[in-house]
């Protein structure tokens, strides 16, 4: 037998070249110099080619060990050779990290947003973040916040360490390429990227225009769901998540900047080198990405609609079992099998707060006005449901007519939370606020028919 062995996932993109490592909270170790990871301990006296070790902890040092999460990197210079942290002018008004009366409102009402315009100045990842609406508060390390972002230029001679929680970016439009201190990733729209609070990390924008959707976690980090009667295997396989290879510049670069985002605001504090002077490092806290066309969905295949958690692709635990901070679900190209069913999602209020984004194509609960790059807000037991055009086209045919049907050329996805966003002011008066988003289903007409003898 012809064996070829196995090499590790890799990415060209012409000019750079990307190679990860595969697996969800694995232990991984990478070293871009032979040699360079010391083998049998952490903290050697001195380290392989006199580089220093830094720890970088993602759980208290306590935390079980099912549960704890650190790295350890060997760099050329520590993360603490920098100037004194100071507030970043300017200051960023757009980002949110306490949701309280001051920052934002209380509103049970829908909400829905067109998409974003680029940018009319210059605006990197950091300035072309803004929060749309969150929950809790960063200094209590319990909520969470979801941003958006609209960005038309490279981060450059800067790195942003977020020390709030971690960022699971969705991107909708525009390749990120993302230097992390583990090493670099790339991701297109269709796939994600966590970036797990406290690393460093800088973005470049080599397609142009950028826009996509954040959502920020305090307190705790992702897992894969449980899987329950399913079984092993389904949904998102731990082997399809990517986790970068060390990689490292050894440059002088004077007025290097590192912005802390630090209790929900920005801080900078300049230091002379490059913070992506990681030669080797080990552990199990890492920034990891996953290509969303990798899941493997189940659905019902005989009567009615499933609830959307069938599609969890990560899970943000809260204290309480089974119920999440937040869940990052996606509704994915699938086969609708079901018998007189009505197979779009039902009409429904839940007890969890959901926010939904399109990446692209056209989202099957809403024939008109959710749009690839807009968002939808339905919080906490708000009615919703498919707008009248999705009830109308679904009920005007009967199985014979459609048969097994497939749900193709879309990827949409929601942010689905027990806590109760509240919603940042400029969000709620946004020209891109959709004002008339309820005729959806003010019209929703009566079919009651009282001769109907089949509910006798
Ligand atoms: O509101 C939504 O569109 C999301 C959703 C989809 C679904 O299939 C079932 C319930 C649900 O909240
Ligand atoms: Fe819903």
């Amino acid at each position: 037998m012809d064996e070829k062995p196995m090499t590790s996932p890799m990415e060209e993109d012409g000019k750079k070249s990307f190679r990860y490592m595969s697996g969800f909270g694995n232990h991984f170790h990478s070293e871009a110099k032979k040699g360079s990871l010391p083998r049998d301990q952490n903290n050697p006296l001195v380290c392989p080619y006199g580089l220093y070790a830094e720890q970088i902890s993602g759980t208290s040092f306590t935390t079980t060990r099912t549960h704890n999460q650190r790295s350890w990197m060997y760099r050329i210079k520590p993360s603490a050779a920098h100037e004194p942290f100071i507030p970043r002018v300017p200051s960023h008004e757009h980002l949110i990290g306490e949701f309280d009366n001051s920052t934002s409102k209380t509103t049970p009402s829908r909400l829905r947003w067109m998409p974003a315009d680029v940018p009319d100045s210059p605006k990197d990842f950091i300035d072309g973040l803004y929060t749309v609406c969150g929950a809790g508060s960063v200094f209590l390390r319990h909520g969470f916040a979801i941003h958006m972002y609209a960005a038309n230029k490279s981060m450059m001679n800067s790195a942003l360490c977020n020390a709030d929680g971690d960022f699971l970016i969705v991107p909708q439009k525009g390749k990120l390429v993302i230097t992390t201190e583990c090493g670099m990733l790339q991701i297109i729209p269709g796939e994600i990227v966590v970036l797990p609070q406290g690393f460093r990390f800088s973005v470049e924008l080599p397609d142009g225009p950028s826009f996509g959707y954040v959502a920020e976690i305090f307190g705790t980090h992702f897992q894969l769901p449980e899987l329950g009667p399913i079984g092993a295997n389904g949904l998102a396989a731990a082997r399809d998540f990517l986790v970068p290879t060390a990689w490292f510049e050894d440059i002088s670069h004077p007025g290097y900047v590192v912005v802390q985002k630090f209790g929900g605001q920005l801080f900078t504090a300049n230091q002379n080198f490059s913070p992506f002077n990681v030669v080797a490092w080990h552990g199990n806290y890492v920034p990891y990405k996953y290509d969303l066309n990798k899941f493997s969905p189940y659905n019902t295949v005989r009567i009615d609609h499933g609830d959307p958690s069938i599609n969890t692709v990560l899970t943000a635990p809260s204290d309480k079992a089974g119920v999440a901070l937040l869940d990052f679900v996606i509704f994915p190209p699938r086969w609708h099998v079901a018998e007189h069913t009505f197979r779009p999602p039902y009409y429904h209020r839940n007890c969890m707060s959901e926010f939904m984004g399109l990446i692209h194509g056209e989202y099957e609960a809403k024939a008109d006005g959710f749009l690839p790059g807009g968002a939808t807000l339905h919080s906490c037991m708000t009615p919703h449901g498919p707008d009248t055009k999705t009830y109308e086209t679904a009920i005007s045919k009967c199985d014979e007519d459609i048969g097994p049907s497939k749900i193709s050329g879309t990827m949409t996805f929601m942010f689905e939370s027990c806590l109760i966003p509240r919603v940042c002011k400029w969000a709620l008066n946004s020209s891109h606020l959709d004002k008339n988003y309820y005729h959806c289903w003010i019209n929703l007409r009566s079919y009651f028919n009282c001769e109907d003898t089949k509910n006798e």
